[in-house]
C-alpha cells in the first residue's frame, strides 16, 4: 500500500528514535481533492498508550483508520517495527459496538471469530477464550446473541474480540462514547489492566480530555486541517491510575496543558 496513488515522490524512510513502534512518513490523504493530511510524519512509541485529541473533524478517526488499513492512503508510508501492515497483527475497537459484532453469531463465537479465521485449533481457541473470560472477569452469558446484551456488555465483547489474537497494536476509536458512566469506568479499568498485563501498543481516539489523559503515556494533539501535530504532551504517572489520580496535581497540570493547546488550535 505504501505510496499507493501518490503523486509526490516518496521520501526515503527514516526510523524513529529508539522505542518507536509505528513510523508514519509523508502521509497524504485527500477527500474530494482537498488534503486532510499532507506530508504528515509521526513516531508512535512501542508499549505505550497514545491518546489522539484535537478539534472536530481534524482527522482523528481517519488517522487510526489509515493505520488499521481500513481506508487507503494517497501517499506516504506507515510501518510497524519496519514491517508493513500485512505483516502486523492489529486489533480495532469501533465506536459503534452495535454494528461491530455479527448479529447472527453468539457473542462467544464473535470473540473467537478472528482466531477461527486464522486457523487456530478448537483447543487453542478454547484456551484463549478461557484466558480472556478470566482476565475480563466476565459475569454475563457469552452464549447469548449480541442484541441480547447491554451496550456495555457488547463493547466489552468487542474489546475481547480485538484482543483475542494477541495483537501487536490495538486501535480504539472512541470506545466509551456510547456507554454510560458505570460501563465507561468498568471498560476503562479493564483496558488499563490489559495494558499493564501485556504492554500492547494502543492508540485511543477520544473526545473526552479527562479520559484521554487518564489512560495515556502521551496525548497527541492535532491541528485543524491540513492536519499537523500541534504538540505531544507526555504523562508519566505510574499505573495503576485510580480515581485518586484524577485529583493529583500532575494529572490536573497535564489536563490543563492539553486543554490550553486544544483551545489554541480551535481558535486558530
Ligand atoms: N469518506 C469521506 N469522504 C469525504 N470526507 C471525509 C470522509 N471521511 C472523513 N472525511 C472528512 O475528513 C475530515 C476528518 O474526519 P474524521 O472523522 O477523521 O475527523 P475526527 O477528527 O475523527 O472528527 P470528530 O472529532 O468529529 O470525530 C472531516 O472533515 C470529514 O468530513
Amino acid at each position: 500500500m505504501a505510496g499507493q496513488g501518490s503523486t509526490a515522490p516518496l521520501r526515503r524512510h527514516y526510523p524513529g528514535p529508539p522505542g518507536t513502534h509505528i513510523t508514519i512518513r509523508g502521509l497524504v490523504k485527500r477527500f474530494a481533492g482537498s488534503a486532510l493530511y499532507d506530508g504528515f510524519d509521526l513516531d508512535i512509541p512501542k508499549g505505550q498508550i497514545m491518546s489522539v485529541f484535537g478539534p472536530n473533524g481534524c482527522g482523528k478517526s481517519t488517522l487510526i483508520n489509515m493505520i488499521a488499513g481500513l481506508i487507503p492512503i494517497d501517499g506516504g508510508e506507515i510501518l510497524f517495527d519496519g514491517k508493513t501492515r500485512q505483516d502486523t497483527k492489529i486489533g480495532y475497537v469501533f465506536q459503534n459496538y452495535r454494528e461491530a459484532l455479527f448479529p447472527w453469531m453468539r457473542t462467544l463465537d464473535n470473540i473467537a471469530y478472528p482466531l477461527v479465521l486464522q486457523g487456530w485449533s478448537k483447543d487453542r481457541v478454547r484456551r484463549r477464550l478461557d484466558e480472556l473470560i478470566a482476565s475480563f472477569g466476565i459475569g454475563f452469558d457469552l452464549h447469548r446473541y449480541p442484541y441480547e446484551l447491554s451496550g456495555g456488555q457488547q463493547q466489552t465483547a468487542s474489546i475481547m474480540r480485538a484482543l483475542a489474537p494477541e495483537p501487536e497494536v490495538v486501535l480504539l476509536d472512541e470506545p466509551f462514547s456510547a456507554l454510560d458512566f458505570e460501563m465507561t469506568l468498568f471498560i476503562r479499568e479493564k483496558l488499563q489492566q490489559v495494558f499493564m498485563d501485556t504492554g500492547t501498543t494502543m492508540i485511543l481516539v477520544s473526545h473526552d480530555i479527562e479520559e484521554a489523559v487518564y489512560l495515556a503515556d502521551q496525548v497527541l494533539l492535532l491541528t485543524k486541517r491540513p492536519t499537523r501535530i500541534a504538540e505531544q504532551v507526555l504523562y508519566d504517572e505510574p499505573r495503576p491510575r485510580t480515581v485518586d489520580t484524577l485529583s493529583d496535581a500532575g494529572f490536573v497540570a497535564v489536563k490543563k496543558r492539553t486543554l490550553e493547546i486544544f483551545q489554541r488550535e480551535v481558535r486558530r
